[in-house]
């Protein structure tokens, strides 16, 4: 996005040399797709990822209409070459040479429900579109936007581990946007520049299992217990803030697909081998007993290249830890059932 506003700016002489230094030499060719491409999410994530100068190749799947997404933002003048492709029958070309695959197909929230209400479609949705990608992209990361993803993560791995392919390394779910909301919610109350704010967000995606750490928040601020009660109050009910606002129309898509569009970012750098890139993500961990958990995980050629610890935490903190590991356990024990049944 920022490379096409470079050329755009200089001599046409000079635009054709970068053009071509851009293509071939400094930016790897690079495949991303995205399934469920047609839906809230995935419309605006396809856009964000044709405006992403590291992607080579966008392939947009869904079971319906993906025709119309392909062909609308293929006409935008960026690096990436745009195909759509629709129903099961196409799944596999849509997959084929994938480094990145991106998963935000599946049924939204309505207002009354919980995350774990999905289970029962994104379950099967997930394990299908898994048992694919084992099958044509085995090597390729894979960033889970599906809810519940506290669930449909473990439910990926035991897939993987039946084909025979699984790599621990490749398997993302993704929990930037409870990062994204802790940043601008902190910003908010801090009064400080949200561009500069950075809060790591622990634990899972789902009510309590979310866990923003604002006492490692920075810039600091000196907020009080009752403030930073509400504040991750706030960010582990973000998701039902917007799902009540759009009264029955969906849950987060657009700044879902601002923050899906963040992480899908920072796991082509760390595949182009851009040093420390570090992001919030819930990944196989063994910083806690439990076998899948969020926290900062820096990136690299081969996806994770270190899970990192947690760092200090404030007694508040240590407390909601401890509250989450029964929900969040018994969401992955759900997953790993459901594969393996
Ligand atoms: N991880 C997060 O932070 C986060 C944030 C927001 C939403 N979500 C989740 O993302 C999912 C999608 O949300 P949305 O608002 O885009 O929903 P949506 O209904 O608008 O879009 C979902 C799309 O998935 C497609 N789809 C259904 N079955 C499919 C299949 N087998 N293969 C390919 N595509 C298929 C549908 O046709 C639709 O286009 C939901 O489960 C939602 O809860 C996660
Ligand atoms: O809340 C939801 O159901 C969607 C998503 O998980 C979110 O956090 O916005």
């Amino acid at each position: 996005m920022f490379r096409s506003m470079l050329v755009r700016s200089t001599s046409s002489a000079k635009q054709s040399l970068l053009r071509r230094s851009f293509s071939s030499e400094s930016v790897p060719q690079r495949k991303v797709a995205i399934l469920g491409a047609a839906g809230g999410i995935g419309q605006p994530l396809a856009l964000l990822m044709k405006l992403n100068p590291l992607v080579s190749s966008l392939s947009l799947y869904d079971i319906a209409n993906t025709p119309g997404v392909a062909a609308d933002v293929g006409h935008i003048n960026t690096r990436s070459e745009v195909v759509g492709y629709m129903g099961d029958e196409n799944l596999a070309k849509a997959l084929e040479g994938a480094d990145l695959v991106i998963i935000p197909a599946g049924v939204p929230r309505k207002p009354g429900m919980t995350r774990d209400d999905l289970f029962n479609i994104n379950a099967g949705i997930v394990k299908n579109l898994c048992t694919a990608i084992a099958k044509y992209c085995p090597h390729a990361l894979i960033n889970m936007i599906s809810n519940p993803v506290n669930s449909t993560v473990p439910i990926a791995a035991e897939i993987f581990k039946k084909a025979g392919m699984y790599d621990e390394k490749k398997l993302f779910g993704v929990t930037t946007l409870d990062v994204v909301r802790a940043k601008t919610f902190y910003a908010g109350k801090a009064n400080v520049p949200v561009a500069e704010v950075n809060v790591p967000v622990i634990g899972g995606h789902a009510g309590v299992t979310i866990l923003p750490l604002f006492s490692q928040a920075t810039p600091q601020a000196n907020l009080s217990g009752d403030v930073l009660t509400a504040l991750t109050k706030r960010t582990q009910d973000g998701g039902t803030e917007v799902v009540e606002a759009k009264a029955g129309k969906g849950s987060a898509t657009l700044s879902m697909a601002y923050a899906g569009a963040l992480f899908a970012d920072a796991c082509l750098k760390g595949l182009n081998g851009v040093p420390d890139v570090v992001e919030c993500s819930y990944v196989q961990s063994t910083i806690t007993e439990l076998p899948f958990f969020a926290s900062k995980v820096r990136l690299g050629k081969n996806g994770v290249e270190e899970v990192l610890d947690l760092g200090p935490l404030s007694d508040f903190e240590k407390e909601g830890l401890e509250a989450l590991k029964p929900e969040l356990k018994s969401s992955i024990e759900k997953g790993v059932k459901f594969a393996n049944q």
